[in-house]
């Protein structure tokens, strides 16, 4: 594991190789980041797929009046998410990206795509609808799956990230290496996902870092974080630090699980510590509580429930789908989460937490039987 303190000049040193010689832009001393706002994509899980297009709107008026540059805006499991599965959508996404197009006079608007959730279609209909930047997000093992859509993101003109999902499951030698295969298909910026809020500061910085010295002389490296321990600010400063250029975050944390990385706080340090984000504080927090806040069925919690997912490893956005079987099923929600963390699950399981509420109940009333 990289102690942070010794190997501070091993990632200086990887920082100035690959991002030119501007001494400015050290890790340890100024740096220049993107930012990418997700209350209208990661958001949608906590809103249950819920939003307006008048919260869109809003939201995206505001992200963009405070210089948020990039602001992403799709279900919350991506582009034809909306299904039985992973819960229908109030508002079609596509009319979401419309809106937020046809809003955003500087920011670039941008589209989560799950390869088996969504397809090519839904790709060229977002960048029809005005999406800019195509994001496509697999488990962190999977990444062959994203080739063939980033080549179809790139012929289509489009900019493109990619997402490796669940990073905690794995050592960083094996992102770096899955980070390659999205590079070589066209991924112009590789993401240390922390999809269960797992990640803890050098576990981070390791992960980051590899991916770095293995795509980073191409490419940008992006990290975000999920507050499921309480640790999306340290966690995303300590991936800038580790060479992470493209952060995400959500205003208000408004996110699965927990919620994302908080993007004002997150603003607000970057301004004390002289990192550049382009993005007024005042303006942002001012954002959070006049048009975030009213948007959200109830701010992100710290809880019994998200703790247990970041302790336990489980994807944030298995949340309501764990409580909607915990209630139905009258066992505790707790025990289903921490049960999908020891089986390991991943999205697109869902209905295995549904099987963890049966086997649980059964135990349940077998106790009682015996009692
Ligand atoms: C589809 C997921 O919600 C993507 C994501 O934000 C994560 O893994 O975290
Ligand atoms: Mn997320």
């Amino acid at each position: 594991m990289t102690d942070i303190n010794t190997d501070i000049n091993t990632l200086a040193r990887t920082w100035s190789g690959t991002h030119g010689s501007d001494t400015e832009r050290s890790p340890w001393g100024r740096l220049d980041l993107r930012l990418t706002d997700t209350c209208l994509r990661d958001g949608s899980h906590h809103k249950r797929h819920q939003f307006t297009a008048t919260e869109c709107r809003d939201i995206v008026a505001a992200l963009d009046a405070s210089g948020v540059p990039v602001i992403e805006v799709t279900h919350g499991d991506g582009l034809g998410g909306s299904s039985f599965n992973y819960g229908f959508s109030k508002t079609w996404e596509q009319e979401l990206i419309k809106i937020a197009a046809e809003t955003a006079q500087r920011a670039k608007i941008a589209f989560l795509m799950l390869p088996g959730v969504g397809t090519k279609d839904d790709i060229r209909a977002a960048q029809d609808n005005g999406g800019q930047i195509c994001r496509i997000a697999t488990h962190c093992t999977e990444a062959d799956t994203s080739i063939q859509h980033f080549g179809l993101a790139r012929e289509l003109g489009l900019e493109t990230v990619g997402f490796l999902m669940m990073s905690h499951t794995q050592p960083p030698e094996v992102l770096a290496k899955q980070a390659r295969i999205m590079v070589d298909a066209g991924c112009q910026c590789v993401y240390v996902v922390d999809s269960a809020g797992a990640l803890i500061m050098e576990q981070t910085a390791d992960r980051v870092a590899a991916v770095v010295a293995e795509i980073g002389s191409q490419t940008d490296v992006g990290f975000h974080g999920h507050e499921n321990l309480g640790l999306g600010v340290a966690n995303t400063v300590i991936a800038a630090r580790a060479g992470a250029t493209q952060i995400d975050g959500s205003v208000r944390r408004f996110g699965a699980g927990a919620g994302n990385t908080p993007l004002e706080a997150f603003v607000g340090v970057c301004d004390k510590l002289g990192w550049t984000t382009g993005i007024d504080f005042l303006k942002i927090v001012d954002a959070s509580e006049d048009v975030i806040k009213p948007a959200m069925p109830e701010e992100c919690q710290l809880d019994r429930m998200t703790l247990m997912m970041g302790y336990a490893g489980v994807y944030s956005s298995f949340l309501k789908h764990a409580g909607n079987a915990a209630d139905r099923y009258g066992v505790s929600g707790a025990q289903i989460l921490l049960e999908a963390g020891r089986r390991k699950l991943i999205g697109g399981q869902e209905d295995q937490l549904i099987d963890i509420a049966l086997q649980l109940k059964a135990e349940q009333e077998k106790e009682a039987a015996n009692s």
